[in-house]
C-alpha cells in the first residue's frame, strides 16, 4: 500500500509517497514527476546509507535510461559544513550537472539537508528530490528548510527550496541503528505535541511497535508526522508565524547540538531535552503541570535523553541560543506547549526562566 499526502503550496505543490519498497520503483516515481533524462542527476547520499540502498537506486535508474551519478560523503552530522557544500558542488560540475538536472538525496535529515542547499545554491537553483531513509526525515525531508551548519549556530547558512517529490521507502528504515530510530521518532512525538493529542497518545501507547520497526504502526505514524507537517508548512511556508510552532524544543536543542561541537546529541536527542524544557517553561508561566508530567513520560518511554548532560556549560548554552533564528528585535521567542497537543509562539520569554530552566535540565534527575 502506497500512502500519499501533497504539501500544497499552489504552481510548487508536491506529493509525498510513503510505503514499502518505493526505491525499487524510483525510475517510474522520476519520469510520473518529470526529472530529466537527457541532463545528469547526481544522487548525494552518506557512507551508511550508501553501503545499503545506493546501489539499487542507481541501477533502477540505470534501467529507466537515467544517467544518475553518485556522491558519498561521511556519515554524520559533521557534513552539513560549507566545506562539504563546496565538494559536493564540485561533484555536480565533474559530472556535468546543468539547469535541468536533479541533485537527489538519498539519506537521513543530514544528506537532505545538504543536498537541498546544494540545489538550492548550484546555477542559482536546480530541482531536488529527497528520498529519505531516516524515521527524523520524515520531518526534515518535507518542507523546503534546506542549511549547513557553522560552528556557532545550527542551520544558519540555508534557503528554503521545495523538492519535486519526497519518496520514503520504508523498508529503508529496517538497516537504522536503535539509536537513530529513536532519535527519529523525536520529531514525530514532536508533531503530536504541537498539534494533535490523540496523535500524542498514540506514539505513546504504541512506543514498543514503533522502537521495534512494526510496519503497520510505523507507516501510520510516518503518515501522520508527515500529515502534520505538510498541513503546516502549507499554511506558512516561509516561517512567517505558524511555522515557528515546528521549532518546539529547537532552541534549546540547537543550542545543545552547538556547544557539543555537533557530535555529542543526536538532532532528535537534543531536542527531546529542549521538549522537556519547554514543557517546565510552560509550567514556570503557570501552565498545568500534567504538561511537563506527560512529555517527561513519553521521551522516557522512547529512551530518549530528558537532562542536559552535567558538564555542559551553561552560559555557553545561553550564547548559543542567541543565534536562534526565531528570535529579533531584541525579542527571545519560544514554542511553549499550552496543553498537549497545543502551543503558542511566546514573544515574552524572560532570559532569566529560560537560565533557571537550563540549570534544572542539568541538575535534577
Ligand atoms: N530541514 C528540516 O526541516 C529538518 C527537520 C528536522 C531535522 N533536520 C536536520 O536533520 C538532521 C538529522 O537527521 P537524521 O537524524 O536523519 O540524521 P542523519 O542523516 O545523520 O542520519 C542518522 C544516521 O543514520 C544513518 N542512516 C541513515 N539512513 C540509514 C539507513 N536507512 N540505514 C542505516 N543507516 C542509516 C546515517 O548515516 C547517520 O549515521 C539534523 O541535521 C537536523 O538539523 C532538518
Ligand atoms: O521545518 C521546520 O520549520 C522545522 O522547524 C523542523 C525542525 O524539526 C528542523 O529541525 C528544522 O531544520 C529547524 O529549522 P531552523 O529554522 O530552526 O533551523
Ligand atoms: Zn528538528
Amino acid at each position: 500500500m502506497v500512502r500519499e499526502l501533497t504539501v500544497d503550496l499552489g504552481t510548487r505543490s508536491y506529493p509525498i509517497y510513503i510505503g514499502e519498497g518505493l526505491l525499487a520503483d524510483i525510475a517510474a516515481y522520476f519520469e510520473k514527476h518529470g526529472i530529466s533524462k537527457a541532463s545528469p542527476l547526481l544522487i548525494v547520499t552518506d557512507d551508511h546509507v550508501a553501503k545499503h540502498h545506493l546501489s539499487l537506486a542507481l541501477d533502477r535508474l540505470a534501467e529507466g535510461g537515467f544517467t544518475a551519478v553518485s556522491y558519498t560523503v561521511a556519515a554524520g552530522e559533521k557534513s552539513k559544513s560549507l566545506a562539504v557544500l563546496e565538494d559536493v558542488i564540485g561533484a555536480c560540475l565533474q559530472a556535468g550537472l546543468d539547469r535541468k538536472s536533479t541533485v537527489v538525496a538519498l539519506g537521513g535529515g543530514v544528506v537532505g539537508d545538504l543536498a537541498g542547499f546544494v540545489a538550492a545554491s548550484y546555477m542559482r537553483g536546480v530541482r531536488f528530490v529527497q528520498i529519505p531513509t531516516t524515521i527524523l526525515a520524515h520531518d526534515s525531508s518535507v518542507g523546503g528548510k534546506v542549511a549547513v551548519n557553522h560552528p556557532l549556530a545550527k542551520n544558519i547558512i540555508g534557503a528554503f527550496h521545495q523538492p519535486e517529490l519526497v519518496l520514503y521507502d520504508t523498508s529503508t528504515l529496517l538497516t537504522l541503528p536503535d539509536r537513530d530510530v529513536r532519535a527519529g521518532l523525536s520529531e514525530m512525538i514532536k508533531h503530536g505535541l504541537i498539534w494533535d493529542a490523540e496523535f500524542t497518545a498514540w506514539c505513546e501507547a504504541n512506543a514498543e511497535k514503533l522502537i521495534g520497526l512494526d510496519p503497520e504502526a510505523l507507516q501510520y505514524g510516518l503518515y501522520k508526522g508527515c500529515a502534520v507537517k505538510a498541513a503546516v508548512v502549507s499554511r506558512d511556508e516561509r516561517e512567517n508565524d505558524l511555522r515557528a510552532i515546528l521549532n518546539l524544543g529547537h532552541t534549546i536543542g540547537h543550542a545543545l547540538e552547538a556547544v557539543a561541537g555537533y557530535n555529542e546529541l543526536l538532532h532528535g536527542e537534543a531536542i527531546s531535552i529542549g521538549m522537556v524544557g519547554a514543557a517546565m517553561l510552560s509550567v514556570r508561566m503557570g501552565n498545568p503541570e500534567e504538561i511537563l508530567t506527560v512529555t517527561e513520560r513519553i521521551f522516557k518511554k522512547f529512551g530518549l535523553p530528558t537532562r542536559i548532560p552535567a558538564h555542559f556549560d551553561t552560559e555557553a548554552i545561553m550564547r548559543a541560543m542567541m543565534h536562534d533564528k526565531k528570535f529579533s528585535e531584541g525579542r527571545m521567542v519560544y514554542i511553549v506547549p499550552t496543553a498537549i497537543g497545543k502551543v503558542e509562539i511566546n514573544k515574552n520569554v524572560s532570559a532569566e526562566w529560560v537560565r533557571e530552566i537550563v540549570d534544572r535540565l542539568k541538575r535534577e534527575d
